[in-house]
């Protein structure tokens, strides 16, 4: 379970997030969806422990600044921070020894396949392209074996393949009971996985949908009624 209350975040007298709460149930998946500097990131950050903030935000019912929170959670941030002398399985064997992970070389094996990184796990970081190193970084989270993951703007940048591949990994992580956060501008890359939608404009959450109570109702007409077409 993820929870944020009254969440707001000042950049010196600039009020990017203002009053912010909102919840995401144990194995469901949560969407922040808005348009570009609605305060996403902002609340994705914070949760991360990245930012300064006010308000209150708890992993699983612990206080999101304690250890033993950092330690169930992971995230994929919106642009990628490589080490440039590591290799890419040394990423993840980094992750893995930061966070007492029990993931095997059996399992750091099937998510370098996955993502089609498996005959590039020697390159150093400093040599991947964007979107490799979106990947990488989207294994690294994984490989914490998290509780709540975050992934922020996770589809900008990868190819189809890597699409298709990370909306099946979070689908999985739901049926494991992991509760996940997306945030997003772009609908049509959340549609087949979001049970509670949060919709964000100027630093507000506006409005929010849950999945069982909005049927077949199209989903963009739904979304256009509450921001006024923005
Ligand atoms: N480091 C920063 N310093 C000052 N202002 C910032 C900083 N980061 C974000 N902001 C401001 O905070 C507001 C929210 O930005 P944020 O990046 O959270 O939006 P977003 O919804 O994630 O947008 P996008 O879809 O473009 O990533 C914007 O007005 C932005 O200009």
């Amino acid at each position: 379970m993820l929870e944020v209350w009254e969440l707001t975040k000042y950049y010196g007298k600039n009020l990017a997030v203002d009053r912010v709460s909102f919840q995401v149930p144990d194995g469901q998946i949560g969407i922040l969806l808005g348009p570009n500097g609605a305060g996403k990131s902002t609340i994705i950050k914070s949760i991360a422990g990245l930012l300064r903030y006010t308000g209150q935000i708890r992993i699983n019912g612990i206080l999101s600044k304690e250890l033993e929170a950092k330690r169930i959670f992971g995230y994929v941030p919106e642009i990628p921070a490589m080490f440039d002398a590591l290799t890419v399985r040394e990423h993840i064997e980094y992750m893995k020894m930061a966070y007492s992970s029990d993931i095997t070389e059996e399992e750091v094996d099937a998510l370098l396949e996955r993502f089609e990184l498996q005959d590039k796990q020697d390159k150093m970081g400093s040599e991947l392209s964007k979107g490799m190193m979106q990947k990488v970084s989207i294994c690294c989270a994984l490989a914490v074996k998290p509780r709540v993951i975050l992934f922020d703007e996770p589809m900008v940048g990868l190819d189809p393949q890597a699409i298709k591949e990370l909306k099946e990994v979070i689908l999985e992580l739901k049926r494991q009971q992991v509760t996940v956060l997306i945030s997003t501008h772009m609908l049509e890359m959340v549609e087949e996985l979001w049970d509670i939608m949060y919709v964000m404009k100027k630093g507000k959450i506006i409005g929010s949908y849950r999945k069982e109570e909005v049927g077949n109702k199209d989903l963009d007409d739904l979304f256009f009624e509450m921001t006024g077409g923005e």
